[in-house]
């Protein structure tokens, strides 16, 4: 397991993969897509790869799965920190927190609860369980009902030595600001709105150095060119990739809710790899819109 220092400033230094989880014929999950899907990934530089996450489906995994997600993972990058998502009741994110730890996970990404609204104290009382449960670095996904406050991320911070990161999915920035205001080096900070690119100088100004990018699966070359830009200070570079590509790719995603994970898949698909469908409630694309992301993707490989 790569110790708690020395995965935050690996996450603090670059762009992050959050690869898709594919599926096969069954529906099962498909470790050999998964494993040729990684290895092509693996010549573009990135600090970490967070699997299972949002983008990778975890919402609709089971907790053995994402078990079975974190050893192919660790097989198939031995050298690469692999951060996992992690989520679901406070008891159950707690022990796969666990099975993740002993099948090679080098972090987790806590995922929000489900379903019901919970006040301040109860979602840092879920953080601080999950945290106790493992020694693995813990980064928290502020997103949805799990909302955290600046005043409970520092009382965390202190009770809890890894407790390492601090993802937002909000676009909440007066909290994102006040978060990197008051923990400041304490904690890795991870930009993790959906096509985070769309918001990515935005959360610059916000004190969020690095980001999770989702169209990194299937256009590697422009995720790179463009968190190359982003860090160089080159915003005229990525402001005509925003033209160029991810505006024009938002487009797509926004025709249907959820598209923010299917057009990727999709994309991942017509890069050649068997990426398979995605699982309901999510929804795949029409042949309409995959030939869209074909035109999108045409010209930028
Ligand atoms: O958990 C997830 O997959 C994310 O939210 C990360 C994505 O990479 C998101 O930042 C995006 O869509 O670019």
């Amino acid at each position: 397991m790569i110790d708690n220092e020395t995965l935050k400033s690996r996450i603090d230094g670059g762009l992050l993969s959050f690869p898709v989880t594919p599926f096969g014929a069954d529906g099962d999950f498909a470790p050999e897509p998964f494993r040729a899907h990684l290895e092509w990934l693996s010549d573009y530089p990135v600090s970490g790869l967070f699997v299972a996450g949002g983008t990778g489906e975890m919402f609709s995994l089971t907790p053995s799965e994402i078990v079975e997600i974190t050893r192919t993972a660790k097989q198939a990058q031995p050298e690469a920190p692999i951060m996992v998502g992690c989520g679901y009741g406070t008891r159950m994110a707690c022990e796969l927190a666990q099975g993740i730890e002993e099948a090679g996970g080098d972090g987790i990404l806590l995922l929000p609860h489900y379903l019901i609204g919970a006040p301040q104290d109860g979602i840092a009382e879920r953080i601080r369980a999950v945290c106790k449960s493992t020694k693995m670095g813990v980064i928290v996904y502020n997103r949805g009902q799990a909302r955290v406050t600046a005043e409970t991320l520092e009382q965390l911070a202190d009770e809890c030595p890894n407790l390492i990161g601090f993802k937002d999915g909000t676009g909440d920035i007066d909290t994102v600001r006040r978060v990197t205001l008051k923990l400041g080096d304490r904690l890795s900070y991870i930009g993790g709105m959906p096509t985070h690119e769309l918001f990515a100088q935005a959360y610059r100004g916000a004190g969020m150095a690095t980001y999770s990018s989702a169209v990194f699966n299937f256009v590697p070359e422009t995720a790179v060119a463009f968190h190359r830009a982003f860090t160089a200070g080159d915003d005229a570079t990525c402001e005509r990739l925003l033209e160029e590509f991810y505006y024009p790719f938002a487009a797509i995603r926004d025709r249907k809710t959820g598209y923010a994970v299917s057009a990727i898949k999709a994309g991942v698909r017509l890069r050649g790899f068997e990426a398979g469908p995605v699982r309901a409630p999510l929804t795949d694309l029409t042949e309409e819109e995959m030939g869209l992301m074909q035109d999108l993707i045409r010209g930028r490989s």
